[in-house]
């Protein structure tokens, strides 16, 4: 069986739609809830995580446990960093990294054991890849964002470089398909506040359209 990581709510309300997901079929569990889908003969669980490392590490822990996984899928929005890249864009990242677990004043930004390398090369490369940044803070103020882009951090997210180190614990394969949904955005010369509000809301708008797209164009390739 192979997993499908889902962390928000708004995220998993979108897959619910996406898949026509009757009440009957949903199952809770610690970390939220699953469903069960059969897609080219292959059997999928998709599930909830909750945000930020501790949940996405809590829940892809316990299902890789509970159903054995052999993949795991993190399927999910993300802020763009890189500016070549566009709202919408979706990418499958070959290096995933975690940005928040050093020193960074005397340390390098990026914690080095943390880091993993994603094998990409049996599914072809007719799509963007890159490196994903992980913290637990979510990537809204400018100066933030301007250190990502200098440590040439491509997309950044609150979770998937977490679960990827811990599908490797696992020695379970782990595939990240992320969509921009929000660019963070110069708060310095308005109001920090308004424009956080304006961040969220457009991440808000743009979820369903990013998770459509992976479901729609980029999940089958990687099943
Ligand atoms: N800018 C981002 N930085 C990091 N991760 C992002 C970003 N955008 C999307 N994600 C991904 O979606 C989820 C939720 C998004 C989220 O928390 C968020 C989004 C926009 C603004 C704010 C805010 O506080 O102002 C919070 C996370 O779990 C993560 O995996």
């Amino acid at each position: 069986m192979i997993g499908i990581s889902i962390a928000t709510k708004w995220e998993y309300s979108a897959t619910l739609d996406y898949f026509s997901i009757e009440d009957y079929e949903r199952f809770g569990y610690p970390y939220g809830e699953y469903f069960i889908r059969t897609i080219d003969n292959t059997k999928l669980v998709f599930y909830s995580t909750g945000v930020r490392k501790v949940n996405g590490v809590g829940g892809n822990q316990y299902m890789i446990s509970k159903f054995n996984l052999t993949k795991v899928i993190v399927a999910g929005t993300c802020a763009g960093i890189d500016d070549k890249f566009r709202s919408l864009d979706i990418f499958v990242p070959d290096k995933a990294v975690q940005y928040d677990c050093t020193v960074k004043e005397i340390e390098p930004f990026i914690k080095q054991s943390f880091i993993v390398n994603i094998d990409l090369s049996k599914y072809g490369n007719d799509f963007y890849n890159g490196t994903i940044g992980t913290s637990d803070k979510a990537v809204v103020m400018w100066k933030d964002y301007l250190e990502l882009k200098k440590n040439e951090i491509t997309i950044a997210d609150t979770e998937a470089g977490a679960i990827a180190y811990i599908c490797k614990k696992n020695d379970v394969e782990c595939i990240i398909i992320k969509g921009i949904s929000d660019f963070p955005t110069d708060e310095r010369s308005s109001d920090k506040y308004e424009s956080n509000i304006k961040q969220i809301n457009v991440y808000i708008e743009n979820t369903p359209k990013v998770m459509y797209k992976i479901f729609g164009e980029y999940l089958k390739r990687f099943i």
